[in-house]
């Protein structure tokens, strides 16, 4: 059993190419880009609706988050109390990583089979063109790495920049989490607890891993793809995004995108799959992707959460009961990852119950197109 995130995502690797381009320079769109077959970037039916804004202090929150996750799996949250000035600071630490000359971001390249560092998004494996996008991943401490990019103390000064942000983004998510499971009656120290809260239910062993995205000007955007729809393999997922719109997210009746507008000191919250698992479908797990503008560079920062490793998640027995059978079978974020891997977007039915018949299974190929549910 694996016992941390990156030796869980070690042991599901997945295939990607790695022939990286330096896309700023890039003047026209290479064909190996260009998503000019279904499903199609420039295919935006974008719902004039807003997800919705909530203030972290004010007294409805929890009811609030409540409404928002389920009726659409994701919001943007003010008064986080994540202090300003560091939000700024992480912004710029990515900046200043992805504005770095591609032969320096080289020498910190993904490993065939690695997880950490620079590369292209893992979900690239599954769709057959390239994203508009480069990544770069940190899970624990980046100081290794930071050092083969800048001198010492530039190094030093990234890895306490992300080392300050984790901590807040740690705390933060751990009170969403009862933010969000309170609204649906789960209280700490209750029966109804999580068995992995800790006496303090601030989730000791929980994992997660920093996600630093960057998305450059783009020659033709109605071609080109920033991250193609996908939902989120973690309990939660907390995005900072810079000033430059591209997040959309599927609405969950699947009538169409919706952008969610960059808000200025607000930081983004969306359910992931485990957490659909752990309030047994309450929370729907939400669709997203990105897209590229022609002349602006946009970047994120996304903190993925997870249980700790060797946790089985399954739903919370408080939300299951007669008339409410358990929906999923427990499963932990290691065995997720390697269904996701296999999966990809059915990685969820496949952990589904009852468990699909076997020859249900061929109907569990990933299905590239979720595009066209727009
Ligand atoms: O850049 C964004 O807005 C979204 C990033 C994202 O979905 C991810 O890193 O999983
Ligand atoms: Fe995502």
């Amino acid at each position: 059993m694996p016992s941390r995130i990156s030796d869980a995502l070690k042991d599901h690797p997945v295939h990607l190419p790695h022939n990286i381009l330096d896309l700023g320079s890039v003047k026209e769109l290479p064909d190996s880009y260009a998503w000019n077959a279904p499903p199609l970037p420039c295919d935006r039916t974008v719902l004039d609706l807003s997800v919705p804004v909530i203030d972290l202090g004010h007294p409805g929150a929890s009811t609030l988050i409540g409404h928002a996750c389920k009726e659409w799996g994701v919001f943007q949250m003010t008064n986080h109390g994540v202090p300003r000035d560091l939000l700024t600071e992480v912004e710029r630490a990515g900046r200043d990583l992805f504005s770095l000359p591609l032969q320096q971001k080289m020498r910190v390249a993904r490993k065939p089979d690695g997880v950490s560092d620079y590369g292209v998004t893992r979900i690239s494996s599954f769709f057959p063109k390239l994203m508009w996008s480069e990544g770069f991943t940190v899970i624990g401490s980046p100081l290794e790495h930071a050092r083969l990019l800048w001198p010492h103390d530039r190094a030093a000064g990234f890895c306490d920049v992300i080392g300050r942000y984790n901590d807040e983004m740690r705390r933060l998510a751990g009170k969403l989490m009862w933010l969000m499971l309170g609204a649906l009656g789960i209280r700490h120290h209750s029966e109804d607890d999580v068995t992995w809260a800790g006496p303090n239910g601030d989730f000791p062993g929980a994992s997660a891993a920093l996600q630093m995205n960057s998305y450059p000007a783009c020659p033709d955007p109605d071609q080109a793809m920033g991250l193609a729809a996908h939902t989120d393999s973690t309990l939660l997922t907390i995005l900072l995004q810079n000033d430059t719109a591209g997040l959309q997210v599927m609405k969950g009746d699947g009538s169409g995108w919706a952008t969610v507008p960059p808000v200025d000191g607000a930081l983004v919250v969306n359910v992931g799959d485990l957490l659909q698992m752990l309030t047994n479908g309450t929370y729907p797990s939400i669709v997203h992707r990105v897209f590229v503008t022609r002349n602006a560079h946009r970047h994120s920062i996304a903190y993925l959460y997870g249980p700790p490793s060797g946790v089985k998640i399954a739903p919370l027995p408080a939300l299951t009961g007669p008339g409410h059978p358990a929906l999923f079978w427990p499963v932990t974020w290691s065995e997720y990852l390697g269904m996701k891997a296999k999966h990809f977007d059915k990685a969820l039915t496949s952990v589904r119950l009852p468990p699909p018949r076997v020859s249900d299974m061929e109907s569990l190929t990933p299905d590239v197109n979720i595009e066209t549910k727009s």
